[in-house]
């Protein structure tokens, strides 16, 4: 499968418009099909050798059409099989009723069903069709497939989950394997569907990929390439100044650490210089902490104006450990027309008023990325974070189009999405991140990122994908310490 089309997500709506703009440039639809289902025949056999029996649950639209080749295909090979059936396959319609007719095997109800030792599950019931909830006779069934143990594989999506926002529809199959076709499908990679796909298997049923990426939106899965040009070896003549110098905002006296987790992790990531502000009754203590990392004694937004007049000050982080209220506020503000990591406290310094900094941040011009987590984003978008219709990406999208910024929406499935509607899902980070002070690293390594000049939604996305990958290799039992430690080179 070619690498730029597993990193497009395509929604089910987008990828029925594909299919159309296939059979329109003369591709035989059935075609597509049978490599769909033959596709599934050989995931199967591979998988599981030793099956004693194939079961196929077929739907009553294509992903059933799908399921009828597999079984044929099965069958053909020499493996027991066995086809149940939600509905009526006499009411089949195009490939789905050509692909029955091809199936000249018996088929019974689903509800006839009972999982064996030794079976193995084809779910064919739904796919990027499901458009509403399931009934409850196949909800019963996938509560009584997931609660036997035998192993499914998917076509195309486990049923029940919804291909566009991941979520479940009343209830969905917990699969070994996932077989889809051309592309990933938001659903694969937004949470809960992520964790029921299994092994995800993208494959190539012959739609060319010119016709795919002309279908394709916005979303991508997260990736280097995506930044390409911007990583890569420094230069001889390359001297700090050049790398960026990135400012991080501290706290009071009693929570001056996570500004210097973010100073850390900036330092680390790349930036030249890192300074770290701090009002007079903590300078004390952030000095004594810091080495690498400068300090400089700014009280109010009237020492800050003066010290922004130097225009190398390249990013800022504002945020982690600052405190809530109005000095947040007009420290934001002030930065609205500079590169800034708006993230934790100055965020929630905004829930009153959040129209305030996203006036100023459209006539200031700067450009600014926010990092909330699931308590700051509905702090920020209530309504939005109120919309139950629609996926994590159509929120942080709705979030970035209405605040002029870049939304990074934290969680295991975090989201990036830009003001022109740029989406991207990132799937690399370990569970073990949910730890004390890693959003602050996280912070730290996207100011680095403003800092050396990256545009606002490059450096958010390569910032998340960073954070990731330290995560990994850091391994479990990291702290927000280790973690800065393990930051890969930006490639
Ligand atoms: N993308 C492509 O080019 C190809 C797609 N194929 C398959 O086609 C599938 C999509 O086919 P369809 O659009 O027919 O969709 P599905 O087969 O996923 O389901 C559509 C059918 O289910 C019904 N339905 C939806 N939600 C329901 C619910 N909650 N309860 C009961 N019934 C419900 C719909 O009314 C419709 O009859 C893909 O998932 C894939 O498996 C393959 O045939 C190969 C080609
Ligand atoms: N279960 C998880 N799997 C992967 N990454 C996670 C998980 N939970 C949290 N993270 C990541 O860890 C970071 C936590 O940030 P945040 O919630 O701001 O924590 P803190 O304020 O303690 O620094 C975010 O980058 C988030 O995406
Ligand atoms: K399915």
């Amino acid at each position: 499968m070619r690498s730029d089309l597993q990193h497009l997500l395509i929604t089910p709506a987008e990828m029925t418009a594909i299919d159309r703009a296939a059979a329109q440039s003369g591709i035989d639809s059935f075609t597509l099909m049978r490599n769909a289902g033959l596709a599934v025949t050989a995931a199967a056999l591979r998988h599981f050798p030793d099956a004693r029996r194939f079961v196929v649950l077929c739907g009553p639209g294509n992903n059933g059409g799908d399921g009828y080749i597999a079984a044929r295909g099965l069958a053909e090979s020499g493996a027991d099989v066995a086809v149940f059936v939600l509905g009526d396959p006499a009411r089949l319609q195009g490939d789905a009723a050509r692909a029955w007719s091809d199936w000249s095997g018996p088929a019974a109800p689903i509800s006839a069903f009972e999982p064996q030792a030794g079976d193995v599950v084809i779910d064919a019931l739904f796919g990027a069709g499901l458009s509403r909830d399931l009934p409850d006779d196949v909800v019963h069934l996938i509560e009584r497939v997931n609660a036997s143990g035998v192993p499914v594989v998917a076509i195309d999506l486990p049923s029940g989950i919804d291909g566009r926002t991941g979520e479940i529809r009343g209830a969905a199959f917990a699969t070994r394997h996932t077989v889809t076709f051309m592309a990933p499908k938001p659903g694969h990679w937004l949470l809960p569907g992520r964790s029921l796909c299994g092994t995800l298997k993208v494959f190539d049923i012959g739609i060319p990929a010119r016709i795919v990426s002309a279908g394709a939106g916005s979303l991508r899965l997260n990736a280097p390439f995506l930044w390409a040009g911007w990583g890569g070896d420094l230069a001889a003549s390359t001297h700090k100044f050049k790398r960026g110098h990135l400012v991080v905002f501290s706290g009071d006296r009693q929570a001056t650490g996570a500004a210097r987790l973010s100073a850390a992790a900036g330092l680390a990531a790349g930036a030249g210089l890192v300074t770290v502000a701090t009002g007079k009754a903590a300078l004390g203590i952030n000095a004594s902490h810091l080495t690498a990392v400068m300090v400089k004694e700014i009280d109010g937004s009237r020492e800050l104006t003066k010290w922004l007049q130097d225009q190398r000050l390249g990013s800022f982080v504002l945020g982690p450990g600052f405190g809530i209220g109005k000095k947040a506020r007009d420290f934001a503000l002030a930065l609205c027309d500079r590169s800034l990591v708006l993230d934790a406290d100055g965020i929630t310094s905004f829930q009153t008023n959040p129209g305030e900094l996203f006036a100023a941040l459209a006539k200031g011009g700067g450009q600014m990325v926010m990092t909330p987590h699931d308590g700051e984003f509905a702090r920020l978008f209530p309504e939005i974070a109120g919309d139950d219709g629609l996926s994590k990406i159509e929120k942080a999208q709705a979030a970035a189009r209405a605040s002029h910024a870049v939304i990074v929406y934290k969680g295991a499935d975090t989201v990036v999405a830009a003001p022109d509607g740029r989406a991207v899902v990132n799937n690399n980070a370990p569970p073990w991140l949910a730890t004390a002070g890693s959003g602050d690293v996280l912070a730290g390594i996207v100011g680095a990122h403003l800092a050396k000049g990256m545009p606002a939604f490059e450096a958010a996305i390569a910032a998340v994908w960073r954070h990731g990958a330290a995560g990994a290799k850091a391994g479990p039992g990291l702290t927000a310490e280790t973690l800065i430690g393990a930051i890969p080179p930006i490639s």
